[in-house]
């Protein structure tokens, strides 16, 4: 009987379980939306109960329609969007609130506060990352101070912290395992990554209790069973956790220093290898873990950017100029330039280099000749244009030219998008035949663990070029260009109005 790989890509707006063969390729895959929370301006919310309910969902309908039957998966493994935070009580086994979206800027005084008492340093320097709401700490802190009871239950041990990882462990487990791998927990902004433990003094300026913590361990390893209710009668081993933009790293075979990959999503995230050795960053970029296998430790240099596809979903359903995403091309190609007009998408503030959480969009250039096609352009542009700036920022803290750039993600079947971003990087930019990087990296990390597959060595070999896209713009025009988006950028930040 053929035996499977199957990974679960929890995402921001929808949930996917997808199936692959021994030779990496995707035999099956099923996707549910679920629904967005914004309770309030700024603030992004899921409800933790819904991912679960959607992953199971998506994993009775992966294996229906592949006609695979449980017995047949060798492996799980799970990727997720990282940084949003669930808090449950482990004696009901409920989310005491919703889970704070990793987008959701709810926590900004939080982190003013930890600013203010000037501890951004000793973060950084222990985290690698900012006093940003993007990341899970505050979260947590927010739900302790503002939920009913929450903090007494917490001093009792009855509330569990996880990231959507440890959410999915722990129900797919039935609540045998609290478990988190190096990839997410170096997201919190509560894990030292540098001594890899949960950092004593960070806790108590966040004042998170430790007994909330998942036990945090290597992204490729069996970290417990499903329980047979849950997984179709079968216990299937757990075996690949990473966050996805890592998985991705992963999946893209980027397993050496100075490898880098982009991947258009909701957002855009740029991760580059930096072997065993972490690069601390003066630019705005965050040091992280990646995924290390074989007992090893391996960093990574990430630009975050916060809008990047749903910008694209806003022309689509906030501004109706089309139904459907791909047609963004059809729109952007009729024109040949957008005619100055630059769209600058700080729907959620601004994430590298600029960290600015005020920050609102805004959109300049316009003449009472713009049309609707340079509209759609300028923001297609922008996706390349804040890649431009991570990528700056990247070579100038790696001392690394990149000699390309592997992409993945939604948005990456935009042919014009990719060409622009080629032209406007002065680098090639590679599309590979799997564009399904985050899942397929998650899966191969749980097929290592279970021997489904034997090596990284093996699964180098697998990754495919579909297409390069080689710079075609004349330095002269490129600079020109980008120099409008750095005025724009500039001009969006001043723009702040009290709220
Ligand atoms: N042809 C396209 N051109 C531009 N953007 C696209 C295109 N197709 C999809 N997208 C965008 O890509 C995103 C979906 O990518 P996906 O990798 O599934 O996102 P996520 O995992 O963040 O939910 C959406 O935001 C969508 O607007
Ligand atoms: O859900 P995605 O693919 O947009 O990824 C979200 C990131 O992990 C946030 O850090």
């Amino acid at each position: 009987m053929e035996k499977y790989i199957l990974s679960i890509d929890q995402g921001t707006t929808s949930t996917r379980a997808m199936i692959f063969d021994k030779e990496g390729q995707v035999v099956g895959v099923s996707q549910r939306e679920f629904k967005q929370y914004f309770p309030q301006s700024g603030w992004v919310e899921h409800d933790a109960n819904e991912i679960w309910s959607t992953t199971l969902a998506v994993l009775a309908s992966v294996l229906t329609e592949s006609n695979i039957n449980a017995s047949q998966i060798a492996g799980i493994g799970i990727t997720n969007q990282r940084e949003t935070a669930v808090v449950w009580d482990k004696t009901t086994d409920r989310p005491i609130y919703h889970a704070i979206v990793w987008q959701s800027r709810q926590t900004q005084d939080i982190c003013n506060d930890l600013k203010e008492q000037g501890l951004e340093q000793e973060f950084r320097d222990k985290t690698g990352l900012l006093l940003d709401p993007y990341f899970s700490g505050t979260k947590v802190k927010w739900i302790l101070d503002n939920v009913e009871g929450a903090r007494e239950k917490a001093e009792r041990g009855d509330l569990l912290f996880g990231t959507i990882d440890t959410w999915l462990v722990w129900k797919l487990t039935g609540g045998a395992i609290h478990v988190t791998d190096y990839t997410n927990a170096s997201r919190t902004l509560m894990y030292n990554i540098y001594e890899l433990k949960w950092d004593e003094q960070l806790l108590e300026y966040l004042t998170v209790p430790k007994s909330m913590l998942p036990e945090v361990k290597p992204s490729s390893e069996v970290y417990g069973h499903t329980v047979k209710h849950h997984f179709f009668g079968q216990e299937v081993p757990v075996a690949g956790i990473a966050g996805d933009q890592q998985a991705a790293l992963f999946g893209q075979s980027c397993f050496t220093a100075g490898q880098a990959k982009n991947t258009y999503g909701t957002g855009c995230f740029m991760l580059m290898h930096t072997g065993e050795k972490a690069v601390k960053s003066d630019s705005g970029l965050l040091t992280t873990l990646a995924c290390g296998i074989d007992g090893k430790v391996f960093y990574a240099l990430e630009g975050s950017i916060f809008v990047a596809g749903s910008a694209i979903q806003w022309l689509r359903d906030g501004l109706r100029m089309f139904n459907d995403s791909a047609k963004s091309e059809d729109y952007a190609v009729r024109v040949q330039s957008t005619e100055g007009v630059y769209v600058v998408p700080a729907f959620v503030g601004l994430g590298t280099p600029y960290w600015d959480s005020e920050a609102r969009g805004a959109v300049f250039g316009i003449t009472r000749g713009t049309e609707k096609e340079h509209f759609i352009r300028a923001t297609l542009e922008s996706l390349a244009y804040q890649t431009r700036d991570v990528l700056d920022a990247m070579e100038k803290d790696s001392g690394i030219q990149l000699k390309n750039l592997r992409v993945d993600g939604g948005a990456v079947k935009n042919n014009f998008l990719m060409q622009f971003q080629s032209d406007i990087m002065d680098v090639p930019v590679q599309r590979p035949e799997v564009n399904e990087t985050t899942a397929l990296g998650a899966a191969y990390l749980a097929g290592l663990a279970v021997g489904f597959w034997e090596s990284k060595d093996e699964i180098e070999t697998r990754w495919k070029l579909d297409r390069e896209f080689t710079p075609e713009m004349d330095s002269e025009s490129r600079e020109q260009l980008y120099s409008g988006w750095q005025q724009a950028v500039k001009a969006t930040q001043v723009f702040k109005p009290k709220r």
